[in-house]
C-alpha cells in the first residue's frame, strides 16, 4: 500500500526527546523520502530540536511542540517513542484521520491482553485496534507489515531472541522446544533517558548485574512470537543483564539439538534462511560477534557455536537503539510506504 505518490512522507514523532526519539530524528533527517512535520515534547515545548540535540543542527529546524498542539493528524505516519500506554490513547483518532501508526512501546505487541494487563499494569483500551495491528518484525511479517495501519515495533530483547531462533523453530524436530535459555545483556541506553537511580553513572559503570530476575515483561512477548513460529508450546528461560556500556545488546541463546537432528548443518541452515535479509548477517563459522560491530547501524549479527553434537549456542548482537528500536521502526515505515526496505538505513557500524 504505497501512500507516497511521489511526495515525501509526512512524519510525526511523539516523544522526540527520548533516546529512541532522537535516534528516529537522526535516521529520518537523512531519509530521502521523509518530511519531518511534528516532533513532540511536553517538557521542552518551544525549544528548537537542534538546541537540545546539536548533532541535528543543520538537519532539523523544527521546535518541540506538545502532542495537543502538534499537527499529528496532518501526518502520513506517526511514530510513538513514548512510554507504554500512550499510543493506544491516541490511536483511534489518528487512524480516523488516515494516519498510520508505528509504536515503539508495547501497546501493539502482545496479542494476549490478559498478559498485557498483568505485565504492564494497565488495561488495554483498544483491543479492536490491537487485533488489526501487526508485530513489526520485518523478517517474520514482511507482507503483513506492508499493508498494516498499525505496527507494534518489537522490544529490543525480543528482536535478538526471535531472530536468533527463527530458522530453528520454523522446522519441526530440530531442537527441543521445552528447553531454551536466552541469557541477554543490554547497554544502559535501553533504560531510556529519564532519570533513574540504576542508570546513574556511579551505579551502572564499573558494575555488571542481572535484573528482572523474578520475571521480565519481554518474556511473554518473546514466548508469544516463538510459539507462533513453532506452532506449539515453547519453554523459555530469559534473563536480562545490565552492562556498563551505552549502546548495544548481546544475547546468548542455548538450545538442545534433538537426537535425530544432530547431523544438521546449522551454519548452512542459518545462511540459507537469512540469505536475502539486508539487516541480518550470519557470520562465518567460528566467529564471535561483538556489539561494536553493529553500533549505530541497523544490522543484527548472528554467529553459531556447536560445543557438542547435542548443543547449539546462538550468539546475537544488535544496537538496541537502532535494530532494537528506531532503525527497525524506519524499516517498518519503508515497507508500509512501498519504499525499498533499506532506504535511509545503509549505515556502517562505528569502530572503535
Ligand atoms: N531505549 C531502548 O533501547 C528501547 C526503548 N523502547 C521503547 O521505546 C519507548 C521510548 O523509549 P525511550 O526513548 O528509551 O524513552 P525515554 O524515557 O528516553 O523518552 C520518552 C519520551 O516520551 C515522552 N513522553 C513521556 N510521557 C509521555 C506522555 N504521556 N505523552 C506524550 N509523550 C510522553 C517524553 O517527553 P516529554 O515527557 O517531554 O513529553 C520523551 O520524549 C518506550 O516505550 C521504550 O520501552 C523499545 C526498544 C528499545
Ligand atoms: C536496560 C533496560 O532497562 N532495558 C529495558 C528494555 C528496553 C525497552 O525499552 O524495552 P520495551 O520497549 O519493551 O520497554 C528494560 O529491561 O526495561
Amino acid at each position: 500500500m504505497a501512500a507516497v505518490n511521489g511526495k515525501k512522507i509526512k512524519v510525526g514523532i511523539v516523544g522526540g526527546t527520548g533516546y529512541t526519539g532522537v535516534e528516529l530524528l537522526r535516521l529520518l533527517s537523512c531519509h530521502p523520502n521523509v518530511e519531518l512535520t511534528a516532533i513532540t515534547s511536553r517538557k521542552e515545548e518551544g525549544m528548537p530540536v537542534a538546541q537540545m540535540y546539536p548533532n541535528l543542527r543543520g538537519h532539523v529546524d523544527l521546535c518541540f511542540t506538545t502532542p495537543e498542539t502538534s499537527p499529528l493528524e496532518q501526518c502520513d505516519v506517526v511514530f510513538f517513542a513514548t512510554p507504554h500506554g500512550v499510543a493506544m490513547e491516541q490511536a483511534k483518532s489518528l487512524l480516523d484521520h488516515g494516519v498510520r501508526i508505528i509504536d515503539l512501546a508495547a501497546d501493539f505487541r502482545l496479542q494476549d491482553t490478559v498478559a498485557f494487563e498483568q505485565w504492564y499494569n494497565m488495561p488495554h483500551t483498544c483491543p479492536d485496534i490491537l487485533a488489526e495491528s501487526v508485530y513489526g518484525l520485518v523478517e517474520l511479517n514482511r507482507e503483513k507489515i506492508a499493508n498494516a495501519r498499525v505496527v507494534g515495533n518489537p522490544g529490543c530483547y525480543p528482536t535478538t531472541v526471535v531472530l536468533g531462533l527463527l530458522p530453528l523453530l520454523r522446522r519441526q524436530g530440530l531442537i527441543d522446544p521445552s528447553y531454551i535459555i536466552a541469557d541477554c545483556k543490554s547497554g544502559v541506553s535501553g533504560a531510556g533517558r529519564k532519570a533513574s537511580v540504576p542508570t546513574l553513572f556511579s551505579e551502572a559503570s564499573d558494575n555488571f548485574k542481572a535484573y528482572g530476575v523474578g520475571g521480565h515483561r519481554h518474556h511473554p512477548e518473546i514466548t508469544e512470537q516463538l510459539e507462533g513460529i513453532a506452532g506449539g508450546a515453547v519453554q523459555l528461560t530469559f534473563q536480562p543483564h545490565l552492562v556498563p556500556m551505552i549502546r548495544g545488546m548481546f544475547s546468548t541463546i542455548y538450545v538442545r539439538v534433538q537426537p535425530d537432528a544432530q547431523s544438521t548443518d546449522f551454519q548452512a541452515l542459518y545462511e540459507q534462511h537469512y540469505a536475502g535479509e539486508p539487516f541480518v548477517d550470519v557470520m562465518p563459522a567460528g566467529s564471535a560477534p561483538e556489539t561494536r560491530s553493529v553500533r549505530a547501524s541497523n544490522q543484527l549479527r548472528i554467529a553459531l557455536q556447536r560445543p557438542n553434537p547435542g548443543q547449539l549456542i546462538i550468539l546475537v548482537v544488535q544496537d538496541n537503539l537502532v535494530k532494537g528500536a528506531s532503525g527497525q521502526a524506519v524499516q517498518n515505515m519503508n515497507l508500509m510506504f512501498g519504499l525499498p526496505e533499506t532506504t535511509g538505513l545503509d549505515l556502517v557500524a562505528v569502530l572503535p
